[in-house]
């Protein structure tokens, strides 16, 4: 679940200040097992999947505020690796938090006059969910700002309609995802699954190998439709995205080399998850990427993780 700063007491009922900003810090996600099935036309072509999904605390930023009333949207973008986001010919409707704007606003009846800011930290094409992130923390602002408090199932429901990661990233956390992935079934805290996976060594200190390359989703998907998986690998589209993108996979192999407990191509890649049980071998690690640039760049992060909602109140 998404944690909350600001006071229950800050907005929301008579006599209480509304709130006038609001700041998500929303999680990137990787995929832990990545089943990958048939495509189905129903789903505008997309493969049925069965996934474990886990947030890493690597967040953008997402802040909403109010705009008066018909002056329409506004983006700003910040960060040191804004990908292809950073190009003339990016489109700013098109960026997965504005059309995450567009949802709610079309769902809750309101215009949608709120300045948006993201502060981009998640690599841009990477494998990790960043433009789900931010559509999931857009979501979860407007949640607070416009006073809905819309139960998690149906902003659930709004970030479906806007692509496959979006309904996991908008609690993070741990989670199954089966149908295209947009069917959630949390794994909760303290259950015997959660502890499961704890103990399989999916908790703690992981090193995110990133790329200066992005893949794009739907040609890693094609690409395995012609490849297939590789043998024993718990992501499908490891194989696919490393045909693609071959550092990803020497990335893999020296972080295991090194004796990371599990190291991995996120998701459709090519950013790279290596868990690092110990400082020794989050050492060994580091300097096995280092000395061969396996990857571009190296980002410490803790899994799991959750959103968190900060809200400030007008004065
Ligand atoms: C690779 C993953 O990140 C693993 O969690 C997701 O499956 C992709 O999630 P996403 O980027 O949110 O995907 P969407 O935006 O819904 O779909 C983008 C494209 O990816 C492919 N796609 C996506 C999800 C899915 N289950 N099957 C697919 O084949 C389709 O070509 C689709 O047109
Ligand atoms: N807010 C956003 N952040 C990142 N990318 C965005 C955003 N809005 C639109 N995009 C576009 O979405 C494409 C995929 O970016 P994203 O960072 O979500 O990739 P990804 O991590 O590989 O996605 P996934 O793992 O969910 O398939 C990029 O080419 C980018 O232009």
């Amino acid at each position: 679940m998404p944690s909350r700063t600001g006071g229950d007491n800050a907005y929301g009922h008579d006599g209480r200040r509304s709130p006038a900003m609001v700041s998500v810090d929303c999680p990137a996600k990787t995929n832990l097992t990545l089943e990958v099935g048939p495509s189905h036309a129903k789903w505008g072509g997309r493969h049925e999947l069965d996934t474990i999904y886990c947030a890493l605390d690597l967040t953008d930023t997402v802040t909403a505020c109010e705009k008066p009333a018909g002056s329409g949207f506004s983006l700003d973008l910040a960060g040191e690796h804004l990908g292809d986001l950073a190009s003339s010919s990016s489109d700013m409707r098109r960026n997965h938090a504005v059309l995450a704007l567009f949802a709610m606003a079309e769902e809750a009846g309101r215009e949608p006059d709120v300045a948006l800011t993201i502060d981009k930290r998640i690599p841009v094409g990477a494998g990790l969910a960043g433009g789900s992130a931010d559509a999931a923390a857009t979501i979860l602002a407007l949640n607070a700002l416009w006073e809905l408090d819309w139960p998690l199932d149906r902003l659930r429901k709004v970030a479906a309609t806007l692509g496959a990661d979006m309904p996991f990233c908008v609690a993070g956390g741990y989670a199954r995802g089966t149908g295209y992935g947009e069917v959630i079934t949390p794994i909760l805290p303290g259950s015997d699954e959660e502890r499961a996976l704890r103990d399989a060594g999916y908790a703690g200190a992981v090193l995110v190998g990133a790329y200066q390359a992005q893949l794009s989703t739907p040609e890693v998907y094609a690409a395995f439709d012609a490849v297939g998986a590789g043998e024993g690998d718990r992501n499908h589209l490891q194989q696919a995205a490393i045909s693609l993108h071959p550092r990803s996979g020497r990335a893999v192999e020296e972080a295991l080399a090194a004796g990371a407990s599990h190291a991995f191509v996120s998701g459709s890649g090519p950013s790279v998850v290596a868990f690092t049980p110990t400082p020794a071998i989050r050492h060994d690690v580091l300097a096995a990427w280092e000395r061969s640039k396996a990857v571009d760049r190296i980002i410490a992060a803790q899994a799991p993780a959750v959103p968190t909602v900060s809200v400030t109140v007008a004065r």
